[in-house]
């Protein structure tokens, strides 16, 4: 990895157990600020772990996690979910409408949302003011993913965690939110981790990657890397993707 960018998460020889089973072992790496940087590998390598050290929702079982150069436990674990926002395939959301799904984090921290604003976040991710009112449950899968982005931005979380946000969807669904990430990374200068098994995505929208396997994090670089790898695990695993 270019250790010329300003680390916006640093692994510092992190590992992770559950059960007496390793599942995260020694990762030392960063997530350079402002970039968009994939997490691929097979099922069972450990991204959706790692992922969740991220913001919390696991703590490393050895080694140091920090983030913006802040050890992760100095922060309090409302302010860290705000800071590192998650979004997940399911996009899972409260029953209501839209509004009131945009409206959450804000209710969550006792403030309230403006329809006016709620309409601006929309726009952000491509949705009209049409949305506000509609139920959750007759949303698309592709405006679902929107909308759930639009809640994240509501946080203003200067880092974003993507968890195969686009697995689920239509060809056409799928081009749209990568737009959307893309710009909503470049607009509001976002870091983005983001897991995908679509190893086209990951070399057209991803600035670097990290490649785990079993555990460990056996490369990162440059996106391109995967086009062309050196190390034999990684071409092994390339090729079973493509094949
Ligand atoms: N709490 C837990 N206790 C025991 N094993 C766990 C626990 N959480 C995850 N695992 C195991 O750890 C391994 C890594 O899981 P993880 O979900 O992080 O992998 P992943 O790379 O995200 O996989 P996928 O691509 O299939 O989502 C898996 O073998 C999983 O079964």
């Amino acid at each position: 990895m270019n250790t010329s960018y300003e680390p916006a998460i640093h692994f510092q020889q992190v590992s992770f157990s559950a059960n007496d089973k390793t599942i995260l072992n020694l990762i030392t790496g960063s997530f350079p600020k402002g970039k968009i940087t994939t997490l691929v590998g097979p099922s069972g390598a450990g991204k959706t772990t790692l992922l969740k050290l991220c913001n919390g929702l696991l703590s490393p079982t050895d080694g140091q996690i920090l983030i913006d150069n802040q050890h992760i436990s100095t922060y309090e674990p409302t302010a860290l979910r705000r800071h590192v926002s998650m979004a997940l395939q399911a996009a899972p959301m409260i029953a209501g409408t839209v509004f009131e799904n945009l409206a959450l984090p804000r209710s969550l921290q006792g403030k309230k949302l403006t329809e006016q604003e709620a309409i601006q976040y929309l726009q952000d991710v491509g949705l009209d003011q049409s949305f506000l009112q509609r139920p959750t449950n007759k949303l698309s899968g592709g405006q679902r993913q929107k909308v759930s982005i639009a809640r994240t931005l509501i946080n203003q979380s200067s880092i974003l965690l993507l968890d195969e946000i686009t697995s689920a969807l239509d060809r056409q669904s799928v081009q749209e939110i990568e737009t959307l990430i893309a710009t909503i990374n470049k607009k509001y200068n976002v870091t983005m981790i983001w897991i995908t098994h679509n190893l086209q995505q990951a070399l057209s929208i991803g600035h670097y990657t990290w490649v785990m396997m079993d555990g460990e994090l056996i490369e990162t670089g440059k996106s391109s890397l995967l086009s062309a790898p050196t190390n034999p695990r990684v071409l092994e695993f390339v090729q079973g993707v493509n094949a």
